[in-house]
């Protein structure tokens, strides 16, 4: 047998807890790793959209990034920012991210920044000129760059492609590149492979959930997706939580409160007509291995079709006029004793996809849930309903500029642990 003294030689640490328990002595504080023994990593960021979420993340990142840096190693730097109008990159993006670099609020156009702060000047919006810049000046200080897309745009995933090939990093809550056309979302993970610049989009399925990352690390580590289902919109699980039928309550009442709290997207009806929860079911089944294309997925649409085309201020100005129609259906769900639920669904063995207006009884789990709650439950061989064990369940607030400027900082602090910064993630 080792002796005591043996062992403390061979493992200190747990020597040092073995004694600390005998003699009831408090254990000594864990040390941090001081700044000095870590490796710095500045990463160059460009904001590409400053509107409710681009706005938020920003505010999050200037707030934290000093403690970030003390900490980890990870120095984050505010290189630039556009807006689909104008432009703005800092003269000196080595003087790093001061924490007043922005002034204006959650709705702050470029124009609104800090220009002091930053000391650049503000040109046309240019998204090849500003990728180009940012990646030259973070090149000449051997410093990496990242676009930050907070955009719902199609032209600004259609570069995603040359930016990572280019070694610029991307990360997004941006669904359109990860659902759209399979072809391109093909040949942006293999730029990423290619070139190693990292694409990273936890903020596209549930916010800041951890959903695509479960998914990824679940896949990585062997195991085999069998099916993703539930309700995945947080405007969907707001309106049908907080909704009252019985009381009376018009549906379009709630659908407005819902675009107040910032849960919708800029037109509602990309969440009320399916598409919202559609793009989550195809991201959802190209993390689980099958290829989906939007057009594939059976979709429930609550938009009158005689308003499918009209503009967003119309839409919403006409919306009540079709209260009845959801009203009806809702009272005949509440005639069986049961409620209306919005979920997605994926089964990865039969490879399709759907989004449906389903009828659950009052006690199902996708019928307990509040405000703007997402959950999502995951089956696996190693999750499953079947077999002796439960499904993987992941549930909590899906929307919202918080939670959702909190998954994209999250992937940038992946992003600065995966270039070698002491982030623990
Ligand atoms: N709200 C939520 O809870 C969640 C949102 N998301 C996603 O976050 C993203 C951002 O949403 P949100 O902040 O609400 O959107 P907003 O409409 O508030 O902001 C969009 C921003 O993108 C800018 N923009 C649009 N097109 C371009 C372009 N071609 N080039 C440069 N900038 C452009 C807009 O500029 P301008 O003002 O000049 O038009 C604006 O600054 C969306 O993809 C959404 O799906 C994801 C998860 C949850
Ligand atoms: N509009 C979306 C925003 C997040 O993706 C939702 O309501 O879930």
């Amino acid at each position: 047998m080792r002796s005591a003294a043996l062992l403390a030689r061979a493992h200190p640490r747990v020597h040092a807890q073995a004694s600390s328990t005998s003699t009831k002595t408090k254990p000594a504080p864990a040390k941090t790793l001081s700044r000095a023994s870590m490796k710095t990593v500045p990463l160059h960021v460009g904001f590409v959209g400053t509107g409710l979420i681009g706005g938020v993340a920003v505010k999050q990142v200037a707030s934290r990034a000093g403690t970030l840096l003390e900490q980890t190693g990870l120095d984050l730097k505010l290189a630039g920012a556009t807006d689909s109008k104008s432009m703005i990159l800092a003269s000196d993006p080595a003087a790093g991210l001061a924490n007043d670099a922005v002034t204006g609020g959650a709705d702050g156009a470029v124009a609104d920044w800090n220009a002091e702060a930053l000391s650049g000047e503000i040109s046309p919006c240019d998204l090849d000129a500003f990728a180009a810049a940012l990646r030259e000046r973070a090149e000449a200080t051997g410093a990496h760059a990242v676009i930050v897309d907070n955009t719902s745009s199609e032209a600004v995933a259609d570069r995603y492609e040359g930016w990572l090939a280019s070694g610029v990093h991307v990360v997004t809550p941006n669904k359109k590149a990860n659902s759209g056309d399979l072809k391109r979302f093909k040949a942006i993970r293999t730029a990423a492979t290619s070139s190693g610049a990292k694409w990273l989009c936890e903020g596209t399925i549930g916010a800041g959930l951890p959903i695509v990352s479960t998914l990824r690390t679940l896949r990585a580590s062997g195991d085999e997706i069998r099916s993703v289902q539930g309700v995945f919109s947080g405007t969907m699980s707001f309106l049908f939580n907080t909704w009252d039928p019985a009381g009376g309550q018009p549906f379009s009442e709630v659908v407005l409160a819902a675009k107040a709290a910032g849960f919708t997207e800029p037109d509602p009806r990309d969440d009320l007509n399916g598409m919202d929860v559609a793009r989550k079911v195809v991201i959802a089944a190209r993390e689980s291995g099958v290829d989906l294309e939007l057009a594939d997925v059976t979709t429930r649409s609550l938009v009158p079709p005689s308003l499918e085309s009209c503009d967003a201020a119309e839409y919403v100005s006409r919306m009540a006029e079709f209260d009845g129609d959801i009203a009806k259906e809702a009272a005949d769900a509440a005639s069986r004793g049961n409620v209306l639920r919005f979920v997605g669904k994926v089964d990865v063995e039969k490879g399709v996809g759907s989004v449906e207006l389903g009828e659950f009884p009052k006690t199902h789990p996708f019928a307990g849930l509040q405000g703007a709650d997402n959950v999502v439950e995951i089956q696996s061989s190693r999750y499953s309903a079947v077999g002796g064990s439960t499904p993987l369940i992941v549930r909590g607030p899906g929307a919202g500029a918080a939670v959702t400027a909190g998954g994209v900082f999250g992937d940038l602090c992946k992003l600065g642990a995966q270039l070698g910064a002491s982030v623990l993630i």
